[in-house]
This record gives C-alpha cells, sequence and structure tokens, in this order.
C-alpha cells in the first residue's frame, strides 16, 4: 500500500493523532519536528467528534482523565472538575439542544460568556453541529455588541443572565439564551438549562466539510476597526497543533492559561492547543483575576504548563514570583512584545525560561521558542513547524537578508493550515493580505544569523527620523528597563527638521513622582542605552495608558493626542538634560 492509500484508508482521527504524535516525538528537537512535521489534510473533520470525543474513552486500566478544571472561589475543594466523558457528553446535549430549537449550521451564533464551564460546552457544541461561534468578550459595549449583531448577521446569543441587559434596545433579529437564573430584565431569553434534557448522544448532519467556517473572530482593533477573520474547521482545530509545539505540552499535562473567551488566544491556549495534547485545561472563572490568585493557581493546581501575556507576567513579577511552583515545566508568553528584563526575572527566581511566541488571530502560532531551543531574550523564536516564515521588503516585495526589517509574512506556496480563510465581508483586504504570494501579518521583525525572529513594530507603527528607521519597541523596552518605568509607549511626532521625532508617554511604577527631575532621569537613561538617532526627545508621565480591551496599546490614540496637541505637561531632551 502506498503512503498516500495508507493515508486515505485511515480514520480522520487516526491521520491527525499521527501528525500530532511527530510534534510530540520530536518536542525538544526543533529541526527534527520542521524536517519530519507535515499538515494533515482533510476534506472533512470535526474536531469535536473525530478528536475531542475519541479522548473519553479512559486511557487503558486508567483513570477517567480531567478535561477542564474551574478553579472555584476558596481552594482546590472548592474547584469544578471535568473529565472528557463529561464534557463530550454534556456538549453533545447542548448541541441536541441548540439543534431543538432552530440552530442550523452554518448559523452564526454570538458567545458572550466568561471562564464558567459553558463556554467550553459552547465552543465544542457549536463544533459538533457546525455553527459558526462569534466569540465575544464579557465586558463588550453595547455599541460594539451592535457592530458584531449587524456585520455578524448574528442569529442567536447566549450569555449569562447578568449580561442581558446589554443588548436591551439593539437592533437584529436574534433569539437570546441566557445561562443562569434569570430575571425580569432576561425575560424571553431561552433558559440554557433546559439543555440538560437533551439528549447527551449526538449524530451530526452528514459529515463537516474541513474548509467550512466555524469562528468567525472579531480582532480587537489595535490598528484600526476590528475585523472579522474567519477560521475553518481545520484551521483552528488542526492549525493549532503548532502551538501545542511552542508550549511543549504533553498528554498529561496541566495547562493554565491566561485570557478571556472572546479572544482568539482563548482558543488557543484554553482549547485546542492543551487538548490537542490530551492535557487537562485549568482556567480562573470570573474575568478578573489578580497576579495573587495565578500565582496561588500555580502552586496548588499542580500546574505544568502555563501561557500567559507579558502584562499578566509584569504584575506577578511586580507582586513577587516567590519560590517556583514546584511541578512548573514550561512557561510561555505570547501576545505583545516580551521584555528581556522579565525573562531574566523569571529564570533567577525559578530557573525557568520564559518562552516567547507570536501569532495573530488571523493564524495560529507562527514563531516560538520551542523547549529544548536556547533562549535568546528579545527574540520571539524561530519558525515553528510548518509556517514557512519569511520577511518581506514592504517596498520590493521580496525576501530581506538578515539583520534588515521585513515583514512578517507566510509563503503561501506551503500554506501552512493555522492560516485564516479571510475576512467575512472584506474581499478588499483579503486580497491585499493574501497579494503577491505571501500571508503579510502587518508586522516587522528582524531575523538574525542564528535564525532567530525579533519583533520590531506594527509596519503603520515604524517611522523615519532624521532618516533613521525607528521601531518604537525598542524605545519603549529601554524605557522599561528602569526601576521607575512601570509602562510606557513611544509615537512619532512631527519635526520640521527630522520629519518625525520619538515621543515617550510613561507610567511611573508606584512610589515614584512624576516631576522635571523624574523625566531628566529617564530621557538621560534612553540617551544612555540607546544610539544618537533613537534617543527619546519628549516625554510625558500620563496615570494610564489606553489599551484595548485585549490589553493591546493604542498608538493610533496616542498619536490622536499629539495632532491634536491635547498633552499634558512635556518634558523636551534638549531642555531639561
Ligand atoms: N510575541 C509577540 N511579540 C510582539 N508582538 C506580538 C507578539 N504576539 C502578538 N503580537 C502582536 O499582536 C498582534 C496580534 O494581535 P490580535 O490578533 O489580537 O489583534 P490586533 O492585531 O491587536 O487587532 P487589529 O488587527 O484589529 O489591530 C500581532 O500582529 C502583533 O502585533
Amino acid at each position: 500500500m502506498s503512503g498516500q492509500e495508507a493515508a486515505a484508508a485511515a480514520s480522520p482521527t487516526e491521520v491527525f493523532r499521527a501528525a500530532r504524535d511527530v510534534l510530540l516525538r520530536h518536542r525538544t528537537d526543533w529541526a527534527a519536528a520542521v524536517r519530519e512535521f507535515r499538515w494533515p489534510n482533510f476534506e472533512h473533520f470535526n474536531w469535536a467528534l473525530d478528536w475531542f470525543d475519541t479522548l473519553a474513552e479512559p486511557a487503558e486500566q486508567g483513570r477517567p482523565r480531567t478535561a477542564l478544571r474551574i478553579v472555584g472561589p476558596g481552594g482546590p475543594e472548592t474547584d469544578r472538575l471535568l473529565t472528557f466523558r463529561e464534557l463530550a457528553t454534556r456538549s453533545s446535549q447542548v448541541a441536541n439542544w441548540l439543534r431543538s430549537v432552530g440552530v442550523r449550521r452554518d448559523d452564526p451564533v454570538l458567545v458572550m460568556l466568561g471562564n464558567r464551564q459553558e463556554v467550553w460546552e459552547m465552543l465544542l457544541a457549536a463544533v459538533k453541529l457546525g455553527a459558526v461561534v462569534v466569540p465575544t468578550y464579557t465586558t463588550a459595549t453595547p455599541a460594539e455588541l451592535q457592530d458584531r449583531l449587524t456585520r455578524g448577521a448574528i442569529g442567536y446569543v447566549v450569555t449569562e443572565a447578568e449580561l442581558t441587559g446589554r443588548f436591551h434596545g439593539l437592533e437584529g433579529s436574534w433569539v437570546g439564551v441566557r445561562v443562569g437564573a434569570g430575571d425580569a430584565s432576561s425575560a424571553g431569553w431561552l433558559p440554557y438549562e433546559e439543555t440538560e434534557r437533551a439528549s447527551g448522544t449526538f449524530v451530526p448532519d452528514g459529515p463537516t466539510g474541513a474548509d467550512d467556517v466555524v469562528f468567525r473572530y472579531f480582532t480587537s482593533g489595535t490598528t484600526s476597526k476590528p475585523k472579522m477573520v474567519e477560521h475553518t474547521h481545520t484551521s483552528y482545530p488542526v492549525g493549532h497543533l503548532s502551538g501545542m509545539y511552542w508550549n511543549g505540552v504533553r498528554p498529561g499535562d496541566i495547562h493554565l492559561n491566561v485570557s478571556s473567551p472572546g479572544w482568539a488566544k482563548h482558543a488557543w491556549s484554553s482549547f485546542f492547543v492543551p487538548w490537542n495534547a490530551e492535557a487537562t485545561v485549568v482556567a480562573l472563572e470570573g474575568s478578573r483575576s489578580t497576579a495573587e490568585d495565578v500565582l496561588d493557581v500555580l502552586r496548588t493546581r499542580g500546574v505544568t504548563t502555563f501561557c500567559a501575556p507579558p502584562t499578566v507576567w509584569r504584575a506577578m513579577a511586580v507582586v513577587g514570583l516567590g519560590e517556583r511552583p514546584a511541578l512548573l515545566r514550561e512557561t510561555m508568553a505570547a501576545g505583545e512584545p516580551l521584555e528581556p528584563g522579565l525573562i531574566r526575572q523569571v529564570k533567577e527566581a525559578w530557573g525557568l525560561d520564559l518562552r516567547d511566541g507570536y501569532g495573530q488571530t488571523e493564524t495560529t502560532g507562527q514563531i516560538g521558542n520551542p523547549p529544548g531551543r536556547v533562549v535568546v531574550p528579545g527574540s520571539m523564536g524561530v519558525p515553528l513547524p510548518g509556517c514557512p516564515v519569511v520577511l518581506i521588503d514592504p517596498e520590493t516585495g521580496e525576501p530581506v537578508p538578515d539583520g534588515e526589517p521585513g515583514e512578517i509574512c507566510l509563503d503561501l506556496r506551503h500554506r501552512p493550515v493555522g492560516l485564516m480563510r479571510g475576512y467575512a465581508d472584506d474581499e478588499r483586504r483579503t486580497d491585499k493580505a493574501f497579494a503577491g504570494g505571501y500571508y503579510h501579518s502587518g508586522d516587522l521583525a528582524v531575523r538574525t544569523e542564528e535564525g532567530g525572529i525579533t519583533y520590531l513594530s506594527r509596519t503603520d507603527d515604524m517611522f523615519k527620523s532624521f532618516d533613521h528607521r525607528i521601531s518604537p519597541r525598542e524605545l519603549e523596552q529601554a524605557l522599561l528597563e528602569h526601576p521607575m518605568v512601570a509602562d510606557a509607549a513611544v509615537v512619532a511626532v512631527p519635526d520640521p527638521v527630522g520629519l518625525w521625532v520619538p515621543k515617550a508617554y510613561v507610567v511611573a511604577a508606584p512610589g515614584h513622582r512624576t516631576e522635571s527631575a523624574d523625566a531628566r532621569e529617564l530621557l538621560e537613561h534612553a540617551r544612555s542605552v540607546l544610539p544618537a538617532e533613537k534617543w527619546v526627545w519628549l516625554l510625558e508621565f500620563v496615570a494610564t495608558l489606553p489599551r484595548t480591551a485585549s490589553g493591546k496599546i493604542r498608538r493610533t490614540e496616542l498619536k490622536g493626542r499629539t495632532e491634536d496637541q491635547a498633552t499634558g505637561v512635556e518634558y523636551r531632551l534638549e531642555d531639561v538634560c
């Protein structure tokens, strides 16, 4: 039998498992993983039925395995634990019930739930059913919801009973489902608890097309109006094998990820990545957990692999990392630039490498420091297996040599499975993102001789000053290294001679003042660690930086402030130094 015939004879579950196992086998040998891994190819694939439900069978002679552990309010004994079998059954009940109230394949369903059991049930149910999930964070404003209802052509809304009021008065013809006990404000919303009466055996309406859409994500809108990113039954579920490799998660691991449902990062690291590896997902209920809560969970729930955005790592460093959590093996950060200072702090406190990873809502993990590779602080890592990353000169469209800035692109001749299908209802933008044989990320980076890739900035944030190209990130990192700085953002402001010059907005660390002498110290610090063309020219202290709901700095807002001259006290390098 040829290799192709053998693959044709194998079930989707076997094909998926075989691809996954190549990555597990080479968990600490990146070169071998890149060489041997091939994306599995499917005509039909339903991750919930073809993969998740198959994990419901207890391992031979073993105990039923825990799929999900929701951290309770009062110590481990208050946690809620669900096995793969329990979740397989619950999600089938939910899928059957949704079908009974009218949800059909391809129907867009807005899901606005916090980190509670129902969010995992709903996502699994929607995949089983073939409905299209529009994940939404629980802090979305009525205006954001209206945008989603309209542009997302939403037919069904599933949310917590206490949040139903947010939808009052919004336009659209959708059916509401409330999770939790309702009151007068949720009258007319269907009760989710009815799902418990539905059958726990689900029979799909035929095979699921591998390229059918299953997620429509609204991006955070850091640079523009949120885009609607479409992912298919393979692009996210199967594509997240690359993230599994970066995280180094393996069967039996206890994986904690800090992110809110509603963001792509939640689907990455609280859903597909750990469950592709047959690990247990640990989740903190509620949307606001403190750094102390996270540290406590790491220690008391036996967490082995942990991923959080740099913002959370920074907060943990401020309260003190303390002793290394006994079972912790892998630590990761993603979503925004990770400063070398944090990597150093984690190494000193816990002896572990804090490994950066890069991706977007549009993709799964593309670049990362996988286990077993020496972490070079400042580098996001190397292209993950199956991810043909190329850095392209935005002006010529040609690959750049090592050491030159280029846009992070994916070579479409070897299209990775994890790449989005496109932007819904936006052909122009989709064409632009897929122009010239590459997927264009809109991010600039530079590759070193050793192959590591260092993030510079968004293509739109890079600016020229006195004929030098400046990445705001480099300046921000220099400022963040100073103990007086809790947070910093740099933007370009117009200058009659230099064209543009860098201005820093700085949040002072607790206990530090924000007077002229403090500004001078910071400007001098930047001057001492950066080359002359990258000195910070202007500095303003602010109480907070404007951030998107997912925590990214809104540089456009800061640029707007300088254009409107709506500045506070502004310190100039030439005046104070
Ligand atoms: N490890 C990382 N280091 C630096 N930046 C990162 C890293 N990981 C992700 N990013 C940044 O986050 C972006 C992806 O974020 P996301 O998909 O959540 O939406 P967004 O790009 O902020 O929203 P919008 O596209 O609407 O502006 C990347 O394009 C990159 O700029």
